[in-house]
């Protein structure tokens, strides 16, 4: 039988916003489960290259897109009875690409998911409040998805996860059925505050680790940062309202790993110029991809301010950017700390907030030695 025997008919349409690497992968994640997928493109030659032939060569080098993929830069052809409509362009960007979706999806209840894992510089606002906000809609429309998924690694079809998060579970569930194949599974949970931070949380300690491999030490400084950046995550998150647990599952531990150990993530490797000593400025320009992280440091710092909750690792990416602090200084604590020991538990324990967090990391640490399986609060 031959690979073309293999695709499925091309089932009910969806519409994929933003062509780069994630919402073309989405895309393909989507037509291999079924689905007849429509992307818009800004760029009419990506448009014409993805429909004619079958390709997204600056994003995704060498990958075959399925025959039920087609792209156009035509948003109105693209969203047209879409039965739901996935968003992946840069979060920065988000606003004034909604501004012109919103005549669009006004007089519809098609749900509307955010792929995206960044925060609004200028509001602080996580991606589905900025959608909720913008087209003025029933926050049970809304779903994120969020987990380790580097792209490439995904559309190589090597097997992975993601979480589906909506407030509604009715959504979430719609979504991830969608959103599923051979090599992609979707679980569920209504925990959205920490799917979506956890997503851009994640981001931020990344490109504390690609510092640290820029500058050149070693996997102590590296286990001791990812480990204590899952503290910092947790306690962000949980202030914000989160679920503990949900920093435990893909979207937190889970990229959490995926994101700091590979050289394919883009946040990765904007820490790794850092610590090798280019600034923030030429970071920026040798980076021809998204990393979110660099533009979520500032409006997370603020909120971590505003609910009273330290992140020296995040602080230390934040001075490391501004050049206000050595790439070589970093470490897992802030060396301006008063030289008081810690407890190593959260704030929020430290607190009185319970056990919640001492049981979440004993649950990372066993995830770790059996390879990142049975992810607390995650749904099938
Ligand atoms: N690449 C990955 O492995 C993953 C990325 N994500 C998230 O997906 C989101 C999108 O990232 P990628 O696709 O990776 O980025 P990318 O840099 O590969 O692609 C971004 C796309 O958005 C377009 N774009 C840029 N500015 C725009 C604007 N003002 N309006 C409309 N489109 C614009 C670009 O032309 C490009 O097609 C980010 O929030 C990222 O964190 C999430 C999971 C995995
Ligand atoms: O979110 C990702 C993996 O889950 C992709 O990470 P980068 O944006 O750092 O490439």
């Amino acid at each position: 039988m031959t690979r073309k025997n293999l695709q499925p008919a091309a089932g009910p349409k969806v519409a994929v916003v933003g062509a780069g690497s994630w919402g073309t992968t989405f895309g393909k994640i989507l037509a291999d489960g079924g689905a007849s997928v429509v992307m818009w493109a800004r760029r009419p030659e990506l448009a014409a290259e993805i429909t004619e032939s079958k390709r997204n060569s600056r994003y995704l080098s060498g990958i075959n897109l399925p025959r039920s993929m087609t792209a156009t830069t035509d948003l109105a052809e693209a969203l047209t009875g879409a039965e739901q409509i996935y968003l992946s362009v840069p979060s920065q960007s988000l606003r004034e690409n909604l501004a012109a979706i919103r005549p669009l999806v006004e007089r519809t209840d098609v749900p509307l998911v955010s792929l995206m894992k960044g925060v609004e510089k200028s509001t602080g606002l996580r991606m589905s409040q900025v959608i909720e906000q913008v087209l003025e809609c029933d926050p049970a429309r809304i779903a994120v998805a969020s987990g380790p998924n580097l792209a490439l690694e995904i559309a190589r079809e090597q097997p992975t996860a993601a979480v589906i998060s909506s407030l509604s579970p009715e959504t979430a569930e719609a979504v991830a059925r969608r959103a599923r194949n051979r090599y992609f599974r979707s679980f569920v949970n209504t925990d959205v505050i920490g799917t979506e931070f956890g997503g851009v949380l994640k981001n931020l300690i990344a490109v504390a680790i690609g510092i640290v491999d820029g500058v050149g030490y070693g996997e102590n400084t590296k286990a001791s940062i990812i480990t204590r950046g899952l503290v910092e995550m947790t306690d962000f998150a949980v202030a914000q309202g989160a679920q503990p647990e949900t920093l435990q599952g893909l979207a937190g531990l889970g990229d959490l790993i995926a994101t700091c150990q590979s050289p394919l993530s883009r946040n990765n490797t904007a820490g790794r110029l850092l610590g090798q000593g280019y600034g923030y400025k030429e970071v920026v320009t040798q980076m021809q991809q998204t990393a979110e992280g660099l533009a979520s440091v500032a409006p997370v710092l603020q909120l971590a301010k505003q609910v009273g909750v330290d992140m020296p690792i995040v602080q230390q990416v934040k001075m490391v950017l501004d050049g206000t602090m050595d790439p070589r200084d970093i470490a897992p604590h802030l060396t301006t700390d008063d030289d008081q020991p810690q407890g190593e538990r959260t704030q929020n324990e430290q607190s009185g907030g319970g056990g919640a967090l001492r049981r979440a990391l004993q649950r990372a640490f066993d995830q770790f030695r059996h390879g990142g399986r049975g992810a607390a609060g995650d749904r099938p």
